[in-house]
């Protein structure tokens, strides 16, 4: 076949098996990833997604599946959000344009979407660990397939990944560990190890170390000199000396690298060595983020997870243009002109500057700005220890990613009653990430800590005062706010702290009252509105505002008003907040001769799709309130 024909037979289109591809010759393969690149770009502008995360890999990719075959072997990927080469050639291409959308497949590998799928992920740095327990659990069953885990440099910065690499090494277990080093987390990677995977090896710090050991060589008697001699010729080996090969050879692991990871001739014949190898294997392998696509080369941080973008230029979308800020900018500008009065505020990201609204922070106040890498749990005790020394760290983190952190919230910052103010972005539905990344817990796993504050706002200009108030509090305060953009509220430059514990009626009514939390206020308000002005019914609206201490002595005022009472959250009903409520008025026996009901997410993990779709179906947008509240007001 000659190059022109090549050009014209699309590859991908003759690949029904993942192992296709190891029929493919060289060009073929070269064609077949460009190939690749084009269906993931085109296909992302149009639903969003992780985009330059799977451009970095598309040639490791199909390294791996010429070497590996999926159907026997266990590939893991960490994260997950560089899979989509991967969900392509198993058997996923022809729903490839569902990506994300509701009833479409997942961003991230989901093992009820695929057998190919040997885990399911979305959580960074879960993926040594999941495959040595793969690894052991074949070893137990006497089979011999492949177990290979697929790890980036930036899920590296998590302590999990060195737990596994720990106790692999501690069982000389058949496994290997694909380091995927873009020199990149979301933003660029941080912490002592990000500069020792890099590449930069011939750098100042390696030059002086190389000086001072030829000295300490020329000092080993009658031989010295030779050895000196030989260390100075010897660049090669003096970079060796210093490759992360030392770090993981101290786990026990035999380590390969690195190597160029666009080289799928190269790769392959790697992944085809290490499969003869016996014992933990760690393969070293550098690639580029956002590889193959100018716009995403140029900022991989944008392109890492992206909306809507016109492809040939990679520019945004406009659709309608809503020019609102999100509760994540107002987040941001607010810390910074508290900053400015306050020196004792620090602000904590574990890996997400961009996603938590904080690189404003980091621009403004860099030396009072900390980036602890992929570290939940480090975070929080590290804030901890920040507050005993007089400062006031707020740790920003996703409510999902906030789960990792539980025992450190409730040991080393509410038990000691430190002053560590945490906070939940993307609380309740994220959207087209999914089950993996809805913030749908935080109220059922914080709200029984003592010591802690917890508020949810109701807007933005809420939001802000929430914040002020978390501040000026001395002991752990928490507060979670949705992602996406607020209602338009406008924003002050010196907002006022609230009081403790107080909730807020924002209408009176007759016939029944919505008590509700956060992001699920403003659309009770609109129900209870309309449902006045189309049918007369008159609902009163409460917003809560805190989920710890409840505002107790308000939610037994209105049960004592109201017989009908219907309690509204966007958090698990298991738990959460309408539980609270309950138990409030339970035990202040407030409880009797009121119909009460909770609207909430159910007791199960809620899938992807657009946000708006989700809280529709689950009938906790302004129309399924309104629903419910006909109901309740027509109850007996
Ligand atoms: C526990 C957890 N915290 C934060 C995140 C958000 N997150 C997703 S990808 C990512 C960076 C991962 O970097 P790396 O592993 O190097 O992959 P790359 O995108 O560079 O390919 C982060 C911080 C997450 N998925 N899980
Ligand atoms: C993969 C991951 O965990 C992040 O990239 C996340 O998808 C970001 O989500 P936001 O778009 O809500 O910032
Ligand atoms: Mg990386």
């Amino acid at each position: 076949m000659d190059a022109t024909q090549l050009q014209e037979k699309t590859v991908l289109s003759g690949i029904e098996r993942p192992t296709d591809v190891q029929q493919l010759s060289s060009p073929e393969l070269i064609q077949l990833a460009g190939e690749l690149r084009r269906l993931i770009i085109d296909t992302v502008a149009t639903t969003g997604g992780h985009l330059a995360p799977s451009l970095g890999v598309v040639e490791l990719t199909l390294a791996l599946l010429r070497a590996f075959d999926p159907s026997r072997d266990k590939i893991v990927w960490d994260v997950g959000h560089q899979a989509y080469v991967y969900k392509i050639l198993t058997g996923r291409r022809d729903r490839f344009g569902t990506l994300r959308s509701l009833g479409g497949i997942s961003g991230f590998p989901k093992m009820s979407e695929s057998a190919y799928d040997h885990f399911g992920v979305g959580h960074s740095s879960t993926s040594i660990s999941a495959a040595l327990g793969m690894a052991c659990g074949r070893d137990l069953k006497g089979r011999d397939n492949r177990v290979v885990a697929v790890i980036g440099d930036g899920s590296m910065t998590a302590g999990q990944a060195y737990e596994g690499l720990n106790q692999a090494g501690g069982l000389h277990s058949d496994m290997i560990v694909v380091l995927n080093d873009n020199e990149m987390s979301i933003s660029r990677n941080v912490g002592a190890l990000s500069s020792f995977f890099s590449r930069n090896l011939t750098k100042s710090w390696v030059v002086r170390f190389k000086k001072d050991v030829e000295s300490i060589l020329k000092s080993v008697p009658k031989i010295g000199e030779d050895l000196a001699t030989y260390a100075r010729k010897s660049e090669e080996a003096f970079k060796h000396f210093f490759t992360p090969g030392m770090l993981f050879e101290a786990f026990r692991f035999n380590y390969l690298g690195p190597f160029d990871g666009h080289n799928i001739d190269l790769m392959t014949s790697v992944f085809e060595q290490v499969k003869k190898l016996s014992g933990p294997v760690l393969v070293h392998v550098l690639t580029k983020k956002g590889k193959g696509y100018q716009p995403a080369e140029d900022n991989p941080t944008y392109f890492h997870g992206v909306g809507c973008f016109e492809p040939e230029t990679g520019l945004a979308r406009k659709f309608g243009g809503c020019s609102l800020p999100s509760y994540t900018d107002v987040f941001g500008q607010t810390l910074c002109r508290m900053a400015e009065e306050d020196q004792s505020i620090i602000a904590i990201t574990a890996a997400m500057p961009e996603g938590t609204g904080l690189d404003r922070f980091r621009e403004r106040f860099p030396d009072r700005f900390v980036d602890v890498g992929i570290c939940e749990q480090h975070a929080v005790t590290f804030a901890a220890g920040l507050a005993t020394e007089g400062f006031k760290p707020v740790v920003v983190i996703y409510s999902t990613f906030m789960q990792r952190s539980y025992d450190q919230i409730v040991h080393d910052v509410c038990l000691q009653n430190l002053p560590v103010v945490l906070c939940l972005d993307r609380g309740g539905l994220v959207g087209e990430d999914g089950p993996t990344h809805h913030g749908a817990f935080d109220m059922s796993y914080l709200r029984h800590i003592p010591n802690l504050v917890f508020m949810a706002p109701a807007d933005e200009a809420e939001l802000q005062r929430m914040l002020v108030t978390a501040i000026r509090h001395d002991g752990p305060v928490a507060l979670r706010y949705p992602r996406g953009v607020g209602l338009g509220t406008p924003t002050v430059e010196k907002p006022e702290p609230l009081p403790l514990g107080e909730g807020c009626l924002l209408r009176d009514g007759t016939d029944a009252v919505v008590v509700a939390i956060g992001s699920r206020v403003n659309p009770s308000l609109a129900a209870a509105e309309e449902l006045e002005r189309e049918t007369g019914a008159s609902v009163a609206v409460f917003n809560a505002r805190f989920i710890r201490p409840m505002p107790e002595a308000q939610l037994i005022e209105l049960a004592g008003r109201f017989s009908k009472m219907l309690l509204v959250e966007e958090n698990v009903l298991k738990g959460g907040f309408g539980s609270g409520v309950l138990e409030v008025l339970s035990d202040n026996g407030a409880l009797s001769g009121v119909t009460v009901k909770r609207l909430g997410l159910p007791d199960g993990f809620v899938e992807h799709g657009k946000q708006k779709e989700l809280r529709a179906r689950l009938g906790i947008d302004k129309v399924g309130i309104r629903r419910n509240l006909e109901e309740l007001l027509a109850s007996a």
